[in-house]
């Protein structure tokens, strides 16, 4: 039996359609796919992004201009889509496991992640949030909201990125690992966690969102898990990405995967922050960490699927 923490992309519960129904659909499609981990004997730890959930959402708040229904701010709107897919999330993986015969609780934890106010994240936005835009509205998406930062976001389209500072400490830890140990699986730090500063023994939200992929690597270390998988929608990590020359790795040590973040070869916001993770968890653990596709998880559980980044030995094997 392995302990896992799966983490989940927010692109992947939300494509095309943002509906609700939709991304209900896409979340039960998943709970499918999660709960082979279960059959395979696995303890889980499931958290999950909400990048596109929460831009969504920003977006709806500039609707609520009055008073009586006020705009609700960035941490909030990150609790909101923290309640919104881990409800999805519970139902779905309960639903499923139920099918499948296996009698156990799932429970979604509200968790706030501790950043340092003075992280240089605040004054240099990287986290792509909301929808994609294609180039010829950026222009005037800056004259409409002249507050915005935007960016190209690994060639799929344009979006406003808001500040994403580092997780320092998972507020919820110790509950996290005594549910785990309760045998029941919990859906945790949902888009990154609540982004909060401590200020004289009191949290404080603060306007940002937090990269689940670092909080993954973190809860991953502080559960003690044996492996952290992240899936998103891309079949492992490439060297090369988009270009006619791409490699996409089967197995990769840290040292050598290192090489390349060092040289900036891989897409801030998207599979940077993902590499970066594993490797954190990697170097503090020694233990293994996996990239793949949430669609080959039967595959990944096999090992014939995804990236593997491993602490030593490997220089790269290329698929
Ligand atoms: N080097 C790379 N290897 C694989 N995918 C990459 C790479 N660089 C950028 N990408 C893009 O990153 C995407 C995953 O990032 P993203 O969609 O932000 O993740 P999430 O699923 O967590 O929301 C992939 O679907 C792919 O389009
Ligand atoms: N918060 C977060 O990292 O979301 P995505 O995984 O959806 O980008």
């Amino acid at each position: 039996m392995s302990k896992i923490v799966v983490a989940l992309g927010g692109n992947a519960i939300l494509s095309k359609d943002a509906s609700a129904q939709a991304q209900m659909k896409a979340v039960k499609e998943t709970a499918k796919e999660l709960v082979n981990f279960i059959k395979n004997g696995d303890q889980l730890i499931i958290t999950h992004g909400n990048g596109p959930q929460v831009g969504n959402l920003l977006l709806q708040q500039s609707a609520a201009d009055s008073d009586e229904n006020p705009a609700m701010p960035l941490d909030t709107c990150g609790a909101m889509t923290q309640g919104s897919i881990g409800y999805w999330f519970q139902n779905a993986m309960k639903a499923e496991l139920l099918d499948s015969g296996i009698d156990k609780d799932v429970m979604a934890i509200v968790t706030q992640t501790i950043v340092d106010e003075d992280d240089p994240a605040f004054q240099n936005p990287s986290k792509p949030i909301g929808p994609f835009y294609k180039e010829t509205e950026v222009e005037n998406l800056k004259a409409l909201h002249p507050d915005w930062q935007i960016i190209e976001d690994a060639g799929r389209g344009y979006r406003r990125v808001v500040p994403s500072p580092k997780p320092l400490e998972i507020n919820e830890y110790r509950a996290i690992k005594k549910v785990v140990d309760a045998g029941i699986i919990p859906i945790v730090s949902g888009g990154g966690g609540i982004p909060v500063v401590r200020k004289a023994n009191r949290l404080v939200g603060t306007e940002a969102v937090i990269d689940k992929d670092f909080s993954a690597s973190k809860i991953a270390q502080l559960v003690d898990a044996d492996k952290l998988i992240i899936l998103t929608s891309a079949g492992g990590v490439y060297y090369n990405y988009g270009k006619p020359n791409q490699l996409e790795l089967k197995e990769v040590g840290v040292d050598e995967i290192q090489k390349h973040i060092d040289a900036n070869e891989f897409a801030k916001g998207s599979m940077m922050p993902k590499v970066k993770a594993a490797v954190s968890f990697v170097r503090n653990t020694g233990n293994p960490a996996v990239i793949g596709d949430l669609e080959d998880v039967k595959e990944i559980i096999r090992g014939e699927k995804g990236t593997t980044i491993v602490s030593e030995g490997v220089t790269a094997t290329v698929k």
